[in-house]
C-alpha cells in the first residue's frame, strides 16, 4: 500500500508477519470495488484469469511491511436476490473455505435493509469466520448520522453473530481516503501468521502459480525448517486441466519442482522410501484444492541445484 517500502523477496519476511485472504461482501453499490481500489492502489492491481482452474478472482493485494492481504472476489454474496437455496449455500461454503476473514460493507448513508439482513444471515452460517463490518461512504453523512449507523450495525451484528457481534466495526470513506488504513489494520489483525503469498509489488497474471509454490514450500519445510533454512525453492512447472473430465468434476494436473542445494537435503525432503514427500504432497494438495476450488493431481519432483542462491541465472529461473 505505501509507496516507500523496501521490496522484499519471497522467502524473507519479518517476525510476526501475517498473510491471508479476505473478501468484501455487501449489496450492490455498497462500495466494495471503490474500497478495494483504495486499499490496493493502482500500482499492484492484479487480475487472475483462469476460469477453468479457479472460481475466484483476485482483486488485488495489499502489501505492507507487516502483512499481506489478498483480496478475493466471492461471486454470489454480491447479488443475493438472484440466488436461491442450495446454490447460495454452496457459495457460502466456498467462501468459507477460501478466506480468512470477510469484510461486510454497509453504506453509511442508507438504512440497513432486507438485502443487508439477508447477507448477515448467510454470513452467520460461517461459524467462527471473523466478519468485520465496514461502514462505507462515511463522507456522505454527518457525525450524528454516522454514530447512529454504527449503532444500527452493532445491533445487526449482535442479532446475527451472538453477543460478540462483528469482529470489528470500522467506518471508512474510500473516496475521501478517511480511515482506509484502519480497514487494512483490522483485516490484518484477523489474518493468520504466515509468509507473504506473493512477491512484493509484483504484477503478475499468474498469481495462483505463486501461491501454489508457496503452499508446497510451506508443506515441505514443515518440521524440518531448521535443517533446510534457506535452501529450498519451489517452481510450478506446469498446470494443466486434465482432458476428458466433465465440467462439474474438473481435475488439474500440477507439476512442481523442489530445488535443494545438496543431496543430503534432498534425502530430508523425500524421507525414507519417499514417505515424507508423500505427506508433503498430501498436505500441499489440500491447500491447493481449497485455493483453486477443484480437485488436483500434484506431482512433486525434488532436484539438486547447487548453490542456487548465489547464482543469478538459477535465481531468475526460480522466480526470485
Ligand atoms: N461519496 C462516496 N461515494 C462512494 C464511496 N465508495 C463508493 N462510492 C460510490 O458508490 C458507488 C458504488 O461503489 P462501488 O465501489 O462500485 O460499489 P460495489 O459495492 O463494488 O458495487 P457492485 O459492483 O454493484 O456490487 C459508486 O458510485 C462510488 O463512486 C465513498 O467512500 N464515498
Amino acid at each position: 500500500m505505501s509507496d516507500n517500502h523496501t521490496p522484499r523477496a519471497l522467502g524473507e519476511w519479518p517476525e510476526g508477519f501475517r498473510s491471508g485472504f479476505t473478501s468484501f461482501v455487501g449489496r450492490p453499490n455498497a462500495g466494495k470495488s471503490t474500497l478495494t481500489n483504495a486499499l490496493v492502489g493502482q500500482k499492484v492491481a492484479i487480475t487472475s484469469a483462469k476460469p477453468q482452474t479457479t472460481r475466484h478472482t483476485i482483486r488485488g493485494i495489499v502489501h505492507r511491511e507487516d502483512a499481506q492481504l489478498v483480496l478475493v472476489d466471492t461471486p454470489g454474496l454480491h447479488r443475493p436476490r438472484t440466488l436461491l437455496g442450495q446454490r447460495l449455500n454452496d457459495l457460502v461454503a466456498e467462501t468459507l473455505s477460501e478466506v480468512d476473514a470477510i469484510g461486510f460493507c454497509l453504506p453509511a448513508n442508507e438504512k440497513i435493509g432486507p438485502g443487508d439482513r439477508f447477507i448477515a444471515t448467510q454470513l452467520a452460517q460461517l461459524q467462527r469466520k471473523p466478519i468485520v463490518a465496514i461502514v462505507t461512504k462515511a463522507d456522505l453523512v454527518d457525525r450524528e448520522a454516522l454514530a447512529a449507523q454504527l449503532i444500527a450495525v452493532t445491533e445487526l451484528g449482535n442479532q446475527n453473530f451472538g453477543p460478540n457481534g462483528f469482529a470489528a466495526i470500522v467506518p471508512v470513506s474510500a473516496v475521501k481516503e478517511f480511515q482506509v488504513q484502519e480497514v487494512a489494520d483490522v483485516l490484518v489483525q484477523q489474518m493468520p501468521a504466515g509468509p507473504p503469498l506473493y512477491p512484493d509489488g509484483e504484477l503478475t497474471d499468474e498469481p495462483e502459480a505463486k501461491m501454489i509454490a508457496e503452499l508446497v514450500r510451506e508443506a515441505a519445510l514443515e518440521g524440518v525448517r531448521d535443517e533446510l533454512p534457506h535452501s529450498l525453492a519451489v517452481v510450478v512447472e506446469e498446470m494443466v486441466p486434465r482432458e476428458g473430465r466433465s465440467e462439474n468434476n474438473p481435475l488439474v494436473d500440477i507439476h512442481v519442482s523442489l530445488y535443494v542445494e545438496r543431496s543430503s537435503q534432498k534425502a530430508i525432503v523425500i524421507g525414507r522410501g519417499g514417505s515424507r514427500l508423500r505427506e508433503v504432497g498430501t498436505n500441499a494438495r489440500k491447500g491447493i484444492e481449497k485455493l483453486l476450488g477443484t480437485k488436483v493431481y500434484l506431482d512433486l519432483h525434488v532436484k539438486v541445484a547447487k548453490d542456487w542462491q548465489r547464482d543469478p541465472k538459477q535465481l531468475g529461473r526460480l522466480g526470485f
